[in-house]
């Protein structure tokens, strides 16, 4: 059957020192309920944590009440023949060895107790072994010189021990059981630190072996069975933290070597309270591996979590407190070891039950083992002669014939030979001697066997104890009380802790599905992590992409803006870019209208119809007229709006109008332009502008038509975007910016047969208007030498501006 590691929580009084600076107790321990709180560690409000153990002890408590409540019963089951272990837990300085101390010497009087007020058949064997653990290495505290000895091994039969030489004393009584645990004492490494002025620096166990041996009858008739229980007292040594402990040198080492194995017993108590199968790391230390059977084995184990009140504690205590609620989790299961390979009391059973076979049987193959047999073989030997000759007088003597002479000689031999009673009728004589002669040696036989057993008896005797004190009444009363209180306590403590096992492992199973859960939900966040990892590196190279393209635009706009007249807005590539707008229903930016440097233009004056010129295209409308009177009019919007509607008049009316750029145009317009012209010329005379004013670089290809408006400059052909299908309604409107798709690209313009016909004049005499209409309007890929600015001669500009009719006759924006 299964069992709980039992824990309890002790708690010992404010220490001097912490007393002096002024430290606050944080634990309140209720001994009824056997919980602990632990207030909020970090000094905020709330009601603290609370733990339930088997059982609590404050700090008034004595370690006598401790041992009482739940110690002795852990001694009286090695009594009966179970392991049991007693280990104490916590910092540095919370009272382990004060605990373990006085728990050792009440184990001792408890033992001793119990075997000396025995019954006279009950024998038992006790050896006491004491070592340590420092820094990794087993120490012999009962004898010097081993320490590179020790080892651990581990035995299918023998669970774990030490092997290579651990002294292992045997004891009658507890006042020699104390004298060598005392000098196992000064054996073990101890210093001061800040926190403790005799902290143990190694981990302790002291173990006390008992065998048992019942014998149930004097002459050992029944079969026997030893058992031995195996006691392991263990002080821990402290964790600790450097800061606090001060520790340096071989102290901080130690600190080292403790905190690890601490840390290795922590794991195991982990995994061993996880359950499920969980790999359990027994073999990351020392002290693991010894304490293997106490933890998930078959040993009855009790756990003494010390604790420090002080505030400054608090966190230590915390952990101590987690550890212990943990360890009330692993479940072991207790077995009496009856019959162990390696006891002593096993060699002195088998002597034993050897000489009761003996004396229970007439076994020949026993008498080998005693020298009666030769003794008997002689007698009957002699008998045997002694017959033959009396039988061979006899016939001598009488008138028997050889033949029965013979026959009865035959059955003498038969019956010496088969060990079988002589034939009476050939012995008449002896028969009654013979009786006699065989029940004297069988007598003889008996006397030497028993005396064997007795002296095997008293090598029992000499080796172990029990029943002592088997005249001491009071003794005895005290003895028989305790045993009562201990069967009706271990029935209680096995009931409490079942009925909080029910609950911490009903909290246990819904943290189980919890941490399965949150395995799950971990694994998924994994697949997500690797997911958003992917996506994040698309997202990269997607705006490296596009940043990558957005550098393009800008190199391509550094590039075009020397091309760009000086005056046009576009120049201001920043301010165009602050002042630009997204449109969501566009899908597209709204780049600003009134960034144009906008030359105004005086009002229309009208002129005798007679007197106008009209465009040159009469076949076509004029859109820039047209857009240049919504200019104008500053109704562009309202225009565009009705722009459908009134397509077939506007249409009709533009082939009769009058060109109203003709009254535009007078000498000052010129002038403006020629200083425009000029001023052209002189900016930056060395890098982009010909002699002539041009510019080196050709347009880019695919130059927007917006683009051409934006430059103020105008065509007096019409934009066209569909060149095959032109209709009206894809009239642009020139004076602003217009955000309206279509490029018109290079195969665009030399399609149109117009445009080639009749360029611009005005563009022409601008700088950065490309030449060359008649060789093919090409803007990107003309060969420098026959860029614009060969073609731009100031004649030519010169001839054009005196012609105020051919000027005005192209060039409609209103802008100039
Ligand atoms: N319950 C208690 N009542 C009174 N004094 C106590 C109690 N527990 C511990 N002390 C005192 O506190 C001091 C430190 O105790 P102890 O040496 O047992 O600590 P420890 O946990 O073994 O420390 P370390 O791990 O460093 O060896 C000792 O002086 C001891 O007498």
């Amino acid at each position: 059957m299964s069992e709980s590691v039992k824990v309890a929580v002790r708690c010992r009084p404010l220490n001097p020192r912490e007393l002096q600076q002024g430290c606050k107790s944080v634990i309140t321990i209720d001994s009824a309920s056997k919980c602990c709180t632990l207030e909020c560690p970090t000094g905020g409000s709330g009601n603290g944590k609370v733990y339930q153990f088997d059982a609590a002890f404050g700090s008034e408590a004595t370690t006598e009440s401790l041992y009482e409540n739940v110690g002795s019963v852990i001694v009286e089951a090695v009594l009966n023949g179970y392991n049991g272990t007693v280990f104490a837990y916590g910092q540095t300085g919370c009272g382990k060895s004060h605990t373990m101390r006085g728990f050792i010497e009440r184990t001792l009087d408890h033992v001793f107790e119990a075997t000396s007020t025995a019954s006279a058949d009950m024998r038992y064997l006790a050896l006491l072994s004491y070592l340590e653990i420092y820094n990794e290495r087993l120490r012999d505290l009962l004898q010097d010189g081993t320490s590179d000895l020790l080892t651990l091994k581990e035995d299918p039969h023998r669970g774990t021990y030490v092997a290579g030489g651990l002294r292992e004393v045997t004891v009658k009584d507890a006042a020699e059981c104390t004298r060598l645990v005392e000098e196992g004492d000064r054996r073990r490494a101890a210093a001061a630190t800040k926190m403790n002025a005799a902290s143990s620096r190694s981990h302790a166990v002291l173990t006390l072996s008992l065998e048992t041996l019942e014998i149930n009858d004097e002459n050992c008739k029944t079969e026997n069975t030893v058992k031995r229980g195996r006691l392991h007292l263990v002080d821990l040594a402290g964790s600790e933290r450097q800061a606090r402990t001060g520790a340096t040198g071989d102290r901080l080492k130690e600190a080292a070597s403790i905190n690890l194995s601490l840390s290795a017993l922590g794991n195991v108590i982990s995994a061993l309270a996880a359950g499920h199968g969980r790999h359990v790391p027994y073999r990351d230390s020392k002290l693991t591996r010894l304490l293997r059977d106490s933890l998930g084995g078959n040993a009855r184990t009790l756990m003494i979590a010390c604790v420090s009140p002080s505030d400054v504690d608090a966190e230590e205590t915390l952990s101590t407190l987690r550890y212990a609620a943990r360890a009330r989790c692993i479940k072991n299961k207790p077995v009496i070891n009856e019959d162990p390979k390696d006891a002593l009391l096993r060699q002195y059973q088998l002597e034993l039950q050897r000489l009761k076979k003996m004396l229970e049987s007439n076994d020949q193959s026993l008498s080998r083992e005693f020298p009666e047999r030769d003794e008997e073989d002689s007698d009957r030997r002699t008998e045997y002669a002694q017959e033959v000759e009396r039988l061979k007088k006899q016939c001598e003597d009488s008138n028997l014939s050889a033949q029965k002479l013979r026959e009865e000689l035959e059955a003498l031999k038969i019956r010496y030979e088969t060990g079988a009673g002589v034939n009476p009728s050939l012995k008449p004589v002896s028969e009654r001697s013979m009786d006699e002669q065989d029940l004297e040696r069988e007598e003889r036989r008996r006397k030497k066997r028993e005396a064997a057993m007795q002296e095997v008896m008293k090598r029992l005797e000499k080796l172990t104890i029990g029943g002592e004190a088997q005249g001491d009444a009071e003794l005895r009363r005290r003895r028989e009380k305790r045993r009562k209180k201990l069967e009706a306590l271990a029935s209680a403590l096995e009931s409490s802790a079942q009925e909080g096992n029910g609950s911490v492992f009903q909290v246990y199973g819904q943290l189980r599905s919890t941490e399965d859960a949150l395995k799950r939900m971990a694994k998924r966040v994994k697949q997500l992590e690797m997911e958003a990892v992917d996506l994040q590196a698309s997202w990269d190279a997607e705006r490296r992409d596009l940043l990558r393209r957005e550098l393009l635009i800008t190199q391509i706009c550094e590039a075009m803006i020397p091309h760009l007249r000086p005056g046009c807005p576009f120049r201001d590539v920043t301010a165009v870019r602050a002042e630009a707008t997204w449109c969501d229903e566009l899908g597209r930016w709204r780049l600003p209208l009134d960034l144009s440097t906008q030359i105004p233009l005086p009002p229309p004056t009208l002129v005798p119809k007679d007197s106008i010129q009209y465009n040159a295209v009469t076949s076509k409308p004029d859109l820039n007229n047209n857009n240049n009177s919504n200019n104008n009019s500053n109704n562009n919007e309202d225009e565009m709006g009705n722009e459908a509607d009134n397509e077939e008049s506007s249409e009709q009316e533009e082939v009769k109008k009058p060109d109203i750029a003709d009254t535009y145009f007078r000498r000052s317009r010129i002038d403006k332009l020629l200083a425009h012209v000029r001023e052209a010329k002189t900016f930056e005379p060395g890098n982009r502008l010909s002699k002539s004013g041009g510019s080196e670089d050709s347009v880019p290809l695919g130059c927007n038509h917006h683009q051409l408006n934006a430059l103020n400059l105008q065509s007096s052909a019409p934009v066209i975007t569909d060149l095959d299908g032109y209709r009206p309604s894809q009239r642009v409107a020139t004076g602003r910016m217009m955000a309206r798709p279509g490029w018109m690209d290079e195969n665009s313009v030399n399609k149109c047969s117009f445009f080639k016909k009749n360029p611009p004049r005005i563009l022409e005499a601008l700088p950065s208007y490309p030449q060359g209409m008649n060789g093919g309007f090409k803007f990107g890929n003309k060969p420098s030498s026959e860029k614009m600015s060969d073609k731009l001669s100031p004649r030519l500009i010169q001839n054009e501006v005196v012609d105020d009719t051919t000027y005005a006759r192209h060039a409609r924006s209103p802008t100039y």
